[in-house]
């Protein structure tokens, strides 16, 4: 499966940020089932499912391995996986965080961070290419205080937008979107606009649906990701209310 397909799925994106506190008694059992169930219900309303490594990470060396076992799993139920990491460092590391996702699972997504440059990202984007996989570069971020560096003036336009131009001049012409995607928090549709303005062929992830405040965002390649809101809609795993959300979201989406 190559990661592009995704953009031909319906715009939602399942993010999967698991709470251990939420689960009783066995924690990480019921994460894997809450999971693997919520996976399979929702895969046909979804473009891809998106993985929050920290909280993986947080769970110790079996979380580590549930990450990589449900991340199989989705491609079981046809779903397109981001690797949300955030990952970036010089060129030698990079490599290896490369392999880590963008190899060893072809066909899936990573989240990285410009702040190296772009000579940083280069392996990112070379495994992409050669595992019909994508990259998407955080650009302006959902938080509230991401303007603190991204909205800075620079020519008289912010920061964020000088990023965003490069990184199309990066990836270059052609037909159809490209794999050098950017990340843009539904927090800031303004943003959104400005950014799609400067890079027509990028795909671009718009975490902070829900939670965050962010309402989801019709256009070409635009991927809306809600991690709560669809995982724990009430604050709680519940298989009926996460369709339910998915239902609503999906109807802002495409009617
Ligand atoms: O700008 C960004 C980039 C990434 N994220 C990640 O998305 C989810 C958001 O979770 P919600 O529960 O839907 O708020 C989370 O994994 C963040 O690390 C982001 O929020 N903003």
């Amino acid at each position: 499966m190559d990661f592009l397909l995704a953009l031909e799925r319906p715009p939602l994106v399942l993010g999967v940020d698991p709470r251990p506190e939420l689960h009783g008694k066995d924690p990480l059992a019921d994460i894997r089932r809450y999971a693997l169930e919520a996976m399979e219900a929702l895969a046909p309303g979804l473009c891809a499912v998106k993985f929050q490594l920290a909280f993986f990470e947080a769970l110790g060396a079996e979380g580590v391995g549930l990450l990589l076992e449900l991340a199989a799993a989705a491609r079981v139920f046809g779903l397109p996986v981001i690797f949300d990491g955030k990952r970036g460092d010089v060129g030698s590391t990079a490599r290896a965080y490369a392999e880590a996702y963008l190899v060893r699972f072809p066909g899936s997504a990573l989240t990285v961070n410009p702040y190296l440059g772009l000579d940083a990202l280069a392996p990112f984007l070379e495994a992409a290419r050669a595992h019909g996989g994508a990259l998407f570069v955080l650009v302006k971020t959902s938080n509230p205080g991401s303007g603190f560096l991204q909205d800075l003036p620079v020519e008289g336009r912010p920061l964020y937008l000088h990023l965003a131009e490069a990184l199309a001049r990066w990836e270059g012409d052609g037909e159809g979107f490209g794999r050098v995607g950017m990340v843009v928090g539904a927090t800031y549709p303004e943003a959104v606009a400005g950014v799609r303005a400067v890079a027509p062929r990028a795909p671009l992830l718009l975490p902070g649906v829900g939670a965050q405040g962010g309402k989801p965002l019709r256009g070409p390649g635009l991927l809306n990701a809600a991690s709560r809101a669809l995982f724990y809609p009430g604050g709680r795993p519940d298989l009926e209310a996460a369709l339910k959300a998915q239902a609503e979201l999906l109807k802002a989406l495409v009617e």
